[in-house]
C-alpha cells in the first residue's frame, strides 16, 4: 500500500480543461472518494492516477516514487469499472486469473490466489461459472476480486455500484468497506453519490467543472461546507443569497437580496473570517433539520411563512415553507409531540444562529430556488 502525491496535475482535451490544477495528497490506507456531477472531472483524475491518461502538466508520486510518466502496468495498481470490464465467456477462475497469467505466475501459485481471493468475495462456489451466467452483484464481485487478486498498493474504483439496485448497492458498500479494511489498501472510490461519499469515506474530495472545490472529513464537508455548491451538493440544505448591510464589532447584518424586508443577523462573527468574506457575494446556508419551525413569533432570525406542503415520512415532517418570494425546506422530527401541520398553516421559521453557514456564492442565485 501508498500514498499518492498529486502535484499541480492537470489535464486538457484539445480546448477543454478537464481538470484544472489539483493538488492532493492521499495517505496509506486511506479510503478517498472523489464527489460531482458528471463531467466535472474525476473519472480523469482516476485514469491519470491509473496511468491511461498523462497529465498535461503536474506530477503524481506514489509514496516517494514518480509515477507520472509510467505505464499503467507498472503502477500495481488494481481497478474496477463502471462496466466491470469482465471476458464474459470465460470462467470466474479464468477472469481473476487472468492478471496474474500475464504476470508469468506458476499455475499453482496463480490457483491459491485466485480460490483466496474468490473467497474473500465469497465466490468460492462459483468457481467454474461463466461470467455471463452471473448476476450484476456477483459480476461486480469477480471485478474487485480480479483486481485484489494482483496485490495492488492502490485499488481504484470508477463509480462500481451504478449499475445494481438499490439493495445490491447498500450491500455492495458493505462488502468494499470490509475488503479495503481487510487488505488496508489505499483506495480512492469515484461517484457522483454523495450518500455512497458520506457513508464510506475518510475523506472526500468534492469536484465541479473541473475544480476541486473542497477536501474533507464527511463532517467536515457536510458541518462547514467550503461554499453554496457544496452545501448544495452534499446533503438538502436551503441557500438565501444575501448583502451585508451593516457590520460592526462581529455583529453581522446580512439583507436578503430578493426580500428588501428581511434580513439575518449573526453575533460575534469572526473578523478575520469576515474580512476574507466580505468582498465577496455571499449566501446563507442552512439545512433543512435545522430549521425550528414555531407557532409564535420568536424575535430575531424569526420569519412568518405559510406551509405550502406537508409531507410525513415516519420519521420526521418535511415541511417546504414559502417565506415571502422564497421557499425553504425544514425537516422536523416526529417526536410525538408535533402539532399536525397542514397545507395553508401559518408558522414561525427560526433560523438558529449556530446553525447558519455564511458561504462565498459560487452559484448563480436562480440555481438557490428548490
Ligand atoms: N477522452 C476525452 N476526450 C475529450 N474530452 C474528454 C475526454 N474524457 C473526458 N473529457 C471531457 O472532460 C470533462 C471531464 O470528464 P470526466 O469523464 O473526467 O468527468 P466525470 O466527472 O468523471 O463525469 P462522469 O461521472 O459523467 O464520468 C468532460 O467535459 C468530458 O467531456
Amino acid at each position: 500500500m501508498s500514498s499518492i502525491t498529486l502535484d499541480a496535475i492537470a489535464k486538457s482535451f484539445g480546448k477543454v480543461k478537464a481538470v484544472h490544477e489539483l493538488n492532493l495528497e492521499i495517505k496509506k490506507g486511506e479510503f478517498f472518494t472523489f464527489l460531482g456531477p458528471s463531467g466535472c472531472g474525476k473519472t480523469t483524475t482516476l485514469r491519470m492516477i491509473a496511468g491511461f491518461y498523462y497529465p498535461t502538466k503536474g506530477s503524481i508520486k506514489f509514496g516517494e516514487k514518480d509515477v507520472t510518466r509510467v505505464v499503467p502496468e507498472k503502477r500495481n495498481t488494481g481497478m474496477v469499472f463502471q462496466n466491470y470490464a469482465l471476458f464474459p465467456h470465460m470462467t470466474v477462475f479464468e477472469n481473476v486469473a487472468f492478471g496474474l497469467k500475464v504476470r508469468k505466475q506458476s499455475s499453482s501459485e496463480i490457483k491459491r490466489r485466485v480460490e483466496d481471493a474468490l473467497k474473500k468475495v465469497r465466490l468460492d462456489q462459483y468457481m467454474m461459472r461463466q461470467v455471463s451466467q452471473l448476476s450484476g452483484g456477483q459480476q461486480q464481485r469477480v471485478a474487485l476480486a480480479r483486481a485484489l487478486v494482483i496485490e495492488p498498493d492502490i485499488l481504484l474504483l470508477d463509480e462500481p455500484l451504478s449499475n445494481l439496485d438499490a439493495r445490491l448497492r447498500d450491500e455492495m458498500r458493505t462488502e468494499i468497506l470490509r475488503l479495503q479494511r481487510d487488505y488496508g489498501i489505499t483506495t480512492i472510490y469515484v461517484t457522483h453519490d454523495q450518500v455512497e461519499a458520506l457513508s464510506m469515506s475518510d475523506r472526500i474530495a468534492v469536484f465541479n467543472a473541473g475544480v476541486c472545490q473542497q477536501i474533507g472529513t464527511p463532517k467536515e464537508i457536510y458541518n462547514n461546507p467550503a461554499n453554496d455548491f457544496v452545501a448544495s451538493f452534499i446533503g438538502e440544505t436551503n441557500l438565501i443569497p444575501v448583502t451585508p448591510a451593516a457590520a460592526d464589532a462581529g455583529t453581522i447584518r446580512l439583507n436578503w437580496n430578493e426580500d428588501s424586508g428581511k434580513s439575518l443577523v449573526l453575533h460575534n462573527y469572526h473578523q478575520g473570517k469576515w474580512s476574507e468574506l466580505s468582498s465577496q457575494p455571499l449566501s446563507v446556508s442552512i439545512r433543512p433539520e435545522a430549521l425550528e419551525v414555531l407557532e409564535q413569533p420568536a424575535g430575531e432570525n424569526t420569519f412568518e411563512g405559510k406551509v405550502e406542503m406537508a409531507q410525513f415520512t415516519g420519521a420526521a415532517l418535511q415541511l417546504f415553507i414559502r417565506i415571502g418570494s422564497r421557499l425553504v425546506q425544514a425537516m422536523v422530527l416526529n417526536n410525538l409531540t408535533l402539532r399536525e401541520l397542514e397545507e395553508g398553516d401559518i408558522v414561525y421559521v427560526r433560523f438558529p444562529e449556530q446553525h447558519m453557514r455564511l458561504l462565498p456564492r459560487v452559484m448563480g442565485e436562480e440555481e438557490h430556488e428548490e
